[in-house]
């Protein structure tokens, strides 16, 4: 006789009373989370902030669950989405019917065949802006990290994704805007339960970057609302929609894509290029390396689209900068319906918090999660890995739309930088340490004396 041992017992979720330890999650919430998530070592974890009770998940498995295998379970709706969705409206950023529709109009922006297209634009676009880095290098200025790949990173997203059509005095105050955005949503991500009438810091300075925002972004729907030229662009995609799609979509829909294209595309890829000059800073054999394949593969030409697949070490190290810095830090997501995740019951309506900062920093995941080692990149070790222990783009129908075009911009543009100069990183105050905003930046700012290549 075989005895079954009937359906598993559901088990509580350990819980952390973050309340009773306010001051420290307030000054370092970054450590704190990731304090917790250790101690839950990949078991779901429940945090108590005394007027609201997330799950945080973060093995691979619950995280697929998540992600993918329940996505029309767990939607992007909720307090914690509230802080973003007073930003990006009803666009691509957002869930249901509204985002299925910006979605099924961007996405031709960003299939394959179209970034292969644009490809050349690209490089041409990065090698352009680059090469004015030869000025302080020759000079022997040191550079300012963030915002020097903030402008490189805009030149092109600029050129490629937005067909040229954003002006350059338009540039100059979306750029500074998006900045305050970023740094000052921080307090009502973190705590997005605390009503609007109840003031929070960076409440002040979050109006003042929409507002520009705004402004500038209703001037552009204005001039291309009925003439977006032909193109493969943002534009061309959104005001050709809205005269063709019927009355859903209007200038602020436009605007609302505008905002979230402009946010995705330009801060992701900034921040993650800033991490990557104080981890070659810190692992000079990960540099010898990597500029012994540049070397070899580029020399003293301009990078091109065709090196990429032969600069395999270059895209190990970009994947393992996103491990530890994946700069879409945390997504939450709120249960339609109840269920069950890993044994823990998750009621209807309760929300749950995905991360791949944390998943990428499990002891049970990954060996020695606090090292930079590439290695662990080989194609092989990646074939080998849970699909959920990496997922700095996320997963299921919501995965990133720009990835593809994150890796080439971040390969060509980290290519670039190293075939030209010898970075030096200026001694920086203390440990460079992530800081929690929209996204993940360093928590101060950096500096590098370029020297250029001698051949
Ligand atoms: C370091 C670079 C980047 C990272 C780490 C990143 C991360 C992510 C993550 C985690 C999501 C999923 C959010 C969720 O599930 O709620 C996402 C979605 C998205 N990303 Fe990225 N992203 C990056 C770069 C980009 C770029 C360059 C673009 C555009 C050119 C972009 C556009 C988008 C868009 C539009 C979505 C929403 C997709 C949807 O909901 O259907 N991202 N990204």
């Amino acid at each position: 006789m075989t005895v079954t041992a009937g359906p598993p017992r559901s088990r509580k979720p350990r819980n952390f009373p973050l309340y009773r330890t306010v001051s420290r999650f307030v000054r370092d919430p970054l450590r704190e989370i990731e304090r917790i998530s250790t101690a839950a070592g990949g078991e779901i974890a429940r945090l108590d902030l005394g007027a609201s009770h997330p799950y945080v998940v973060t093995h691979p498995d619950h995280v697929q669950q998540v992600l993918r295998k329940e996505s029309e379970n767990f939607v992007r709706d909720g307090t914690f989405w509230r802080p973003l969705h007073s930003l990006f409206g009803d666009s691509i950023m957002s869930e249901y019917a509204e985002w299925e529709l910006s979605k099924r109009i961007l996405q031709p922006v960003f299939s394959t065949r179209t970034i292969r297209s644009l490809s050349d634009h690209m490089a041409r676009a990065i090698n352009e802006a680059v090469a004015q880095l030869d000025e302080p290098a020759r000079e022997g200025r040191s550079i300012e990290v963030l915002p020097e790949m903030g402008r490189i990173v805009h030149d092109t997203v600029i050129k490629v994704l937005f067909g040229d059509k954003i002006r350059k005095a338009e540039a100059d105050r979306l750029i500074p805007a998006m900045e305050r955005l970023a740094t000052s949503i921080a307090f009502r991500f973190l705590l997005p339960f605390v009503p609007r009438s109840i003031p929070l810091p960076g409440d002040r300075a979050f109006s003042a970057g929409l507002q520009v925002m705004d402004e500038t972004l209703y001037e552009l729907v204005d001039r291309f609302r009925y003439d977006p030229g032909e193109g493969y662009d943002i534009f061309t995609a959104l005001c050709k929609a809205r005269m063709t799609e019927g009355s859903g979509l209007d200038d602020n829909w436009v605007r609302d894509n505008l905002l979230a294209m402009w946010a995705t595309s330009t801060e992701t890829t900034t921040v993650a290029l800033t991490w990557i000059w104080p981890m070659l800073a810190a692992h000079p054999d990960v540099t010898a390396r990597l500029r012994a394949e540049i070397e070899a593969v580029v020399g003293d030409e301009a990078v091109r689209p065709e090196h990429l697949h032969r600069l395999p070490y270059v895209k190990q190290v970009v994947q393992e900068l996103l491990r530890l810095y994946p700069v879409g830090w945390i997504f939450p997501r709120i249960a339609l319906k109840d269920t069950v995740i890993g044994g823990v019951p998750v009621e209807a309506g309760q929300t749950v918090l995905i991360s791949p900062f944390l998943t990428h920093r499990l002891e049970s995941v990954w060996e020695r999660p606090l090292e930079f080692d590439p290695e662990r990149f080989t194609p092989e070790r990646a074939r080998a890995r849970h699909r959920y222990a990496y997922f700095p783009f996320g997963g299921g129908p919501h995965q990133c739309i720009g990835r593809h075009v994150f890796n080439m911009e971040a390969e060509l543009i980290l290519t670039a930088i190293l075939s030209r100069y010898r970075p030096e990183m200026a001694p920086t105050e203390g440990p460079v340490q992530a800081r929690i905003g929209a996204t993940l930046r360093p928590n101060q700012p950096l500096h590098l004396l370029l020297h250029p290549v001698q051949r």
